[in-house]
């Protein structure tokens, strides 16, 4: 699949034949190739999504695999509130075992197997020996693609704690967009707390600014209250965007005497929560900040998947099945859907393949012509000339390049998009209206009924144990990270290695080809 050099607006960089992107985070120093000439195309892949600053590393010298593992092995331990406070472990208070007493009366843990994570204890985060770069997806660190053992922190409960159950005040807050799942994460948030021996539990209303509108005010939250709301989507405390001052927040957290914060969002507020946990570190407070990655555009960084990505999914087969409904039964019947998805495909990737009926699937990671003898109109002649009817589906950050760029943002700095779904059901009427063929069009913008429903079964089992290893990992003392799930095993991992760009589609990944070969579509460039 052959990706067209394109210009990447400000940042890219054009090197003769070559195009660098400069992709995800402002003033991030990670490039990622989506330009390609084939002759370059060993360099494009080696380059491509390395989570390595290749520079950095002479490949000629012996050592560099040890370097490069040292290196790894700093970016990835786990910041700990002993790394500037003086805090004593205790043992856990939390009990697989609630029929026993998990001391003996000298203090010392019962039999060997205890059910808990050594702090020792590692996932592997790649599993896949690529024997070229060229292999398909290939993620490649030195030019020979050599095999180098990269191991993140086991997510889970530990046998000593850093907090007192009994005096612990714990905060949950949610940021950013809604997400199937939000409330399966509060809930066995709190349903853990309260396994640990925690009693004081509150809600931190609509994101961020429920730290300082005075009008919202904390929410007391116990198993009670929280036993039946994952039965419904939303978030049962609220969510918004902007309204994020640091330093007020960290004021605000010190007010309300929090020991812990657990903080749902998406890219944004990892990087929020980041901040607050390097202000409490500054202050030398006593407060873990853990947070649990939310985002139905599946587009956090390392992660097999984030909570609610599934049901989206799911969600999206109404709209793509209607679409295919009406596209099918209509004379020349062009069916478009447009899905969520800011910088990322992934929802309408999946959500294409699992309908099995897309024709032309459209992602803002592969740049395509609309007009033109290999455009999207073209091949739409050619479905409608051999089938009679066709189906597309577009992520709403696709074809950005065709607006003028506007450099509105919403409250959070999120960039305003462009319409592309519009601007395609208007692109699809006017064409088959001036070569004279006869279409009907109709267009679905399903936006908000995926992600404003409930998690479906999968997702909640994921919200389930994040929530639960999210507790785990601020009792084990862990300040200023994530979990989330690697090559199937949970994980702790540092937020500013999730949050160095956004996760994309590989054009070059088995999915993307997977997705290809299932619609049948050409490259339309
Ligand atoms: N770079 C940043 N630093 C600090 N806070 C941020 C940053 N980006 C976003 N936020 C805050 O995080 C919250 C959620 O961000 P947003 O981008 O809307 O959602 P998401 O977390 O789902 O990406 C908002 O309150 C926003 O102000
Ligand atoms: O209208 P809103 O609330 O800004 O949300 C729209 C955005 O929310 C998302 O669903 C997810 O964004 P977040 O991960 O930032 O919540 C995007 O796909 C979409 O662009
Ligand atoms: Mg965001």
């Amino acid at each position: 699949m052959a990706v067209a050099p394109m210009d990447c607006g400000a940042g890219s960089i054009s090197l003769g034949h070559k195009v660098l992107c400069r992709f995800g985070v402002p003033n991030s120093s990670r490039l990622r190739w989506v330009g390609y000439d084939r002759k370059q195309r060993t360099d494009q892949l080696i380059a491509r999504a390395v989570s390595v600053d290749r520079t950095q590393l002479d490949f000629s010298n012996p050592d560099w695999k040890t370097q490069f593992q040292e290196d790894f092995d700093k970016r990835f331990s786990l910041p700990h509130l002993t790394d500037v406070i003086d805090v004593e472990p205790r043992p856990t208070t939390f009990s697989l075992k609630s029929r026993a007493p998990l001391e003996n009366a000298n203090g010392t843990m019962q039999g060997s197997w205890n059910g808990y994570v050594n702090d020792d204890d590692r996932a592997l985060l790649k599993v896949i020996k690529f024997a070229s770069p060229t292999s398909a997806g290939a993620d490649c660190i030195d030019p020979d693609c050599s095999w180098v053992e990269q191991w993140v922190h086991r997510a889970g409960p530990r046998k000593q704690i850093y907090f007192e159950p009994q005096y612990v005040k714990a905060g949950i807050v949610s940021c950013g967009g809604l997400c199937p799942g939000l409330n399966d994460v509060i809930r066995q948030i709190v349903l853990t707390l309260e396994k640990y021996g925690v009693k004081n539990i509150v809600g931190i209303q609509h994101g961020f600014r429920g730290f300082f509108e005075d009008h919202l005010s904390e929410v007391p939250l116990s198993r009670h209250v929280v036993q039946n709301i994952n039965l419904a989507g939303g978030s049962f405390l609220g969510v918004s965007r902007g309204g994020a001052n640091i330093s007020d927040i960290v004021d605000s957290i010190q007010a309300r005497r929090l020991d812990m914060l657990f903080v749902l969002g998406g890219n944004g507020t990892h990087a929020g929560a980041n901040a607050i946990h390097d202000e409490c570190r500054k202050r030398k407070l006593q407060v873990s900040i853990v947070c649990v990655p939310k985002t139905i555009d599946n587009d956090i960084l390392l992660m097999d998947k984030t909570f609610g990505f599934d049901t989206a999914v799911e969600a999206a087969q109404r709209a793509i099945n209607s679409a295919y409904i009406e596209a099918h039964s209509a004379f020349h019947g062009i069916g478009l859907v447009k899905l969520m998805g800011r910088s990322s495909g992934f929802i309408t990737m999946h959500a294409s393949l699992s309908s099995g009926q897309v024709d032309i699937c459209l992602i803002p990671e592969v740049p395509f012509t609309v007009d033109g003898p290999n455009g999207v109109l073209r091949h739409l002649e050619h479905l409608i000339e051999t089938k009679g009817f066709a189906l597309v589906c577009v992520a709403e950050g696709a074809g950005q390049e065709y607006f003028q760029k506007s450099n509105a943002t919403d409250a959070s700095g999120n960039m305003v998009l462009s319409d592309i779904g519009v601007h395609l059901q208007q692109k699809i009427k006017s064409h088959f209206k001036d070569i004279g063929v006869h279409s009907d069009v109709k267009y679905i913008d399903p936006t908000y009924m995926l992600r404003a429903v409930r998690a479906n079964a999968s997702d909640a089992i994921l919200c389930t144990v994040l929530g639960q290893n999210a507790v785990h990992g601020a009792f084990a003392g862990f300040s200023g990270i994530t979990t989330g799930v690697c090559n199937t095993h949970n994980v702790y991992l540092p937020i500013p290695e999730v949050i160095k760009s956004t996760r994309f589609i590989d054009p070059n990944s088995r999915m993307w080809h997977r997705c290809l070969t299932s619609t049948g579509q050409p490259d339309f460039h």
